[in-house]
């Protein structure tokens, strides 16, 4: 087991021992975010639980009714968006909740709470039936609305670097949570038989180039030339691979650890991306940076995008250093080429 150099934590610790231990390193906190750490860790095992036996208790499928984004709801979105409010709630921590599984901010009646949490409660609700690795997302703000009074829109619209916090659980053949709170980024694997997170990947660093590329090549014919030419040189570079399993905590996963890129360009259907700022790119470009990797949409870092609407989208490419630079690079070109061509008519 490696040594924790940040806070000299060894790996193996437990999750509750480790926010704790963070906790000191900020003289005036006063534990309302650790407490709110502990409840989505609370939440998310009851989820892994609800999602170990889903098969057992006949909650696959789907409910027969849309969410806010025109998609169909899958038993597990709802009961995992319900698993995360009551724990929020009963939590005491959280004043507000944006969830993608529903149209407006959910008040919590804690008026007294400091805090708002953004979700993607269910993450690859496609994968939902089939036991494909899926996925949970969170982002925290402090609130800017008064003490006291009911959460509003603005409390949200702070804008992707004034997240307090963010990060990830994923499913998978193990369950792990993976969050920062702007101080690196830390990996908890869940231990099922004790009921505990232990730190299992201390201090996470992106691979600055990689060779894994994620992208649903279905839509490859819709996507701008510059996306074409860095996907096609991504299949003809020696040792490169495509992987994409359809639930973006997954790839992400994958990628933050072994080095790669994910991309959500246009498409017809979904002409400003497809992924959700708030609940998907906004959280995962925060741990993404502070992992020493980056977050665009091909113009600006995600992190930089002007919030305007709680369930708008973006385009979105998160990946090693190097692969985001190649890309920026050629969209750049491509721009310029544009540019040039028209002066010249
Ligand atoms: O099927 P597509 O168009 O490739 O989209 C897959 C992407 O959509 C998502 O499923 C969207 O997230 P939700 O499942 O939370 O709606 C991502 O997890 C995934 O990367
Ligand atoms: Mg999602
Ligand atoms: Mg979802």
């Amino acid at each position: 087991m490696q040594q924790d150099n940040n806070l000299a934590l060894p790996v193996g610790i437990t999750l509750d021992r480790f926010i704790m231990r963070q906790q000191e390193a900020f003289p005036y906190a006063t534990g309302e975010l650790s407490q709110l750490l502990r409840d989505i860790a609370l939440a998310s095992k009851i989820i892994n639980r609800e999602i170990n036996r889903a098969g057992l208790i006949d909650i696959t499928g789907a409910l027969g009714r849309e969410n806010v984004q025109g998609e169909s709801q899958q038993k597990l979105d709802v009961i995992a968006n319900i698993r995360f409010i009551r724990a929020l709630i009963n939590g005491g921590q959280v004043v507000g909740i944006l969830s993608e599984e529903d149209d407006e901010i959910i008040q919590t009646g804690n008026l007294n709470a400091k805090y708002v949490v953004a979700m993607d409660p269910l993450d690859g609700s496609s994968n939902i039936d089939v036991n494909v690795s899926i996925g949970t997302i969170f982002s925290i703000y402090r609130r800017v609305s008064p003490i006291g009074t009911p959460a509003t829109k603005e409390d949200f619209l702070q804008g992707g670097r004034k997240q307090i916090a963010a990060g990830y659980i994923l499913y998978g053949s193990s369950t792990i949570m993976v969050y920062t709170t702007g101080k690196g980024v830390n990996g908890f694997t869940y231990e099922n038989s004790l009921g505990e997170y232990f730190l299992s990947h201390a201090e996470m660093q992106m691979p600055k180039d990689g060779k894994i590329y994620s992208v649903n090549e279905a839509y490859f014919d819709e996507f701008d030339n510059p996306i074409k030419e860095f996907i096609q040189e991504m299949r003809q570079e020696a040792g490169c691979m495509a992987r994409y399993i359809g639930s973006l905590v997954g790839d992400f996963h994958r990628n933050l650890l072994k080095g790669g890129i994910y991309l959500y360009p246009p498409t017809r259907k979904a002409q400003n991306g497809k992924l959700r700022l708030f609940y998907e790119c906004y959280p995962l470009a925060f741990v993404i940076e502070q992992a020493g990797g980056k977050a665009t949409d091909g113009q600006k870092d995600i992190l930089d995008i002007a919030p305007t609407e709680v369930h708008q989208r973006s385009m979105a490419y998160l990946g090693s250093d190097c692969l985001i630079d190649k890309l920026g690079n050629k969209i750049m070109e491509h721009h310029e080429s544009v540019i040039k061509q028209l002066a010249n008519i």
